[in-house]
């Protein structure tokens, strides 16, 4: 490809604004909340713990922890989507190690951050619903 077709293809994708990038990221946002099942699951979760973070009048470092591990997990499942789009894209249907071995990762890295995630939920509200009826 000459330079001149290299820089027309590369500009013609190009975000022109931080208005247009944000819309391209809200895009992401709901393609993944659309594709993908365990996304949607997380989010509800997620909103489940804020409005017993609420509910438990928890401090603001408690706070950070569990918005912490929402977001690691909502993160790391959008990553595996990536993940998972792109061995699609250059696999196809064929089965290839690689491809399997980078989708399983993908998605430990998933569950290693729900596992964090349930257990910093559980240290957090879990004494705090025990007091509310003990
Ligand atoms: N091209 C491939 N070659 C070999 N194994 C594959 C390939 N594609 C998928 N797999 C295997 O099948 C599993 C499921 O793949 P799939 O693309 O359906 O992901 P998924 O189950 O939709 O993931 P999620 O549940 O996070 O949406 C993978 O974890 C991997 O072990």
């Amino acid at each position: 490809m000459a330079l001149k077709d290299k820089r027309k293809f590369t500009t013609k994708w190009k975000n022109h604004s931080f208005i247009q990038a944000l819309k391209h990221a809200t895009d992401g946002i709901r393609t993944v909340y659309k594709d993908e099942r365990n996304f949607r699951f997380d989010c509800w979760a997620g909103l489940l713990v804020v409005i017993a973070g609420f509910l438990l009048h928890v401090t603001n470092n408690e706070w950070r922890s569990l918005l912490l591990a929402v977001f690691l997990v909502l993160a790391n499942e959008a990553w595996n989507t990536v993940i998972e789009n792109i061995v699609d894209l250059v696999c196809g249907t064929k089965h290839q190690l690689p491809a399997k071995k980078a989708k399983d990762i993908a998605a430990a890295a998933v569950l290693l951050s729900s596992f964090y995630a349930i257990f910093t939920a559980a240290m957090i509200l879990l004494p705090k619903i025990w007091h509310l009826f003990f």
